[in-house]
C-alpha cells in the first residue's frame, strides 16, 4: 500500500495520529532543509531522501482514532502501516515510536480493562518481533507533571522494568513542539552506529 524509499536505508516514524510525528519530522529536517508544513492528518508517508547517503527519514501515517477518517479507512491505514514496516524490517535502520507521554498510560489502562491490547502496546511487540531497533519518544513531556513517574509507568507497560533511566537508547522524553528532542537524537545515534552508519549521525546532531 505504501511506497518504500528509492534510497537503501531509512528512519521510520510511527505511531497513534496527533502524537507529535510530524513535528519531530520537522524537527529532524525542517530546519536544516527548510520543509514546508504540512497541516492536518497525515495518510501518506512523509518522506525525505537524500541520495548521496542512500538516506531516508519516512513520518508513516498515524493510526487509531482520526478525526474526519472513517473506520474503514483507518483499518486500511494500519494495515498498510503493518505491512510497510514488516516488508522494510531489513532496511529500516531505527524505528521512533512517538507516543503521547501525557495520555498513553490512561489509554493504555483503559483498553486493557476491556480486555483489549492497546493499540501503541501492540505495535512495540511488534517491532521488536520484527527485529527493528526501536525508540521510544515520550512526547509532549510539556503536559506531564511528575515526568518521571509517568516515564517509569509506560517503561513498565511497554516491557522496561523501572527506572525507565537505565533504557536510554529505548525511551527518550521528548517535546517535539519547543524542539527539545536531545535524548531522542542521542539514541538513534547510539543504534546508528552500532550498525556501522557513522556517515549518517549528521541528520541527529
Ligand atoms: N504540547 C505539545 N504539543 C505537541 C508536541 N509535539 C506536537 N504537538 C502538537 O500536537 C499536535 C499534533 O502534532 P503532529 O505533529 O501533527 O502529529 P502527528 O503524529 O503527525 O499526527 P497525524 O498526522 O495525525 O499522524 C499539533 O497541534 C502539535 O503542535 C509537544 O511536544 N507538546
Amino acid at each position: 500500500m505504501f511506497e518504500p524509499p528509492t534510497v537503501e536505508d531509512e528512519v521510520v516514524l510511527v505511531g497513534r495520529s496527533n502524537v507529535g510525528k510530524t513535528t519531530l519530522m520537522r524537527e529532524i529536517v525542517g530546519k536544516k532543509y527548510d520543509v514546508g508544513s504540512r497541516p492536518g492528518v497525515t495518510l501518506e508517508p512523509n518522506r525525505y531522501e537524500w541520495n548521496a547517503e542512500g538516506f531516508a527519514v519516512t513520518d508513516l501515517p498515524g493510526f487509531g482514532f482520526m478525526s474526519g477518517v472513517d473506520e474503514e479507512r483507518r483499518e486500511d491505514i494500519k494495515d498498510g502501516i503493518v505491512g510497510y514496516l514488516e516488508d522494510n524490517a531489513d532496511s529500516i535502520l531505527v524505528a521512533v515510536h512517538v507516543i503521547d507521554a501525557s495520555a498513553f498510560i490512561e489509554i493504555a489502562d483503559r483498553w486493557e480493562s476491556r480486555g483489549e491490547v492497546p493499540h501503541d502496546i501492540d505495535l512495540h511487540g511488534f517491532l521488536v518481533d520484527i527485529d527493528v531497533p526501536v525508540v521510544v519518544s515520550a512526547n509532549k513531556t510539556d503536559k506531564v507533571d511528575d515526568r518521571d513517574a509517568t516515564l517509569d509507568g509506560i517503561a513498565e507497560r511497554l516491557g522496561y522494568p523501572p527506572p525507565w533511566k537505565q533504557w536510554d537508547d529505548a525511551i527518550a522524553p521528548t517535546c517535539a513542539k519547543r524542539g527539545s528532542t536531545d535524548a531522542l537524537f542521542g539514541a538513534i545515534r547510539t543504534h546508528l552506529s552500532s550498525q556501522g552508519r557513522d556517515d549518517l549521525l549528521k541528520f541527529f546532531s
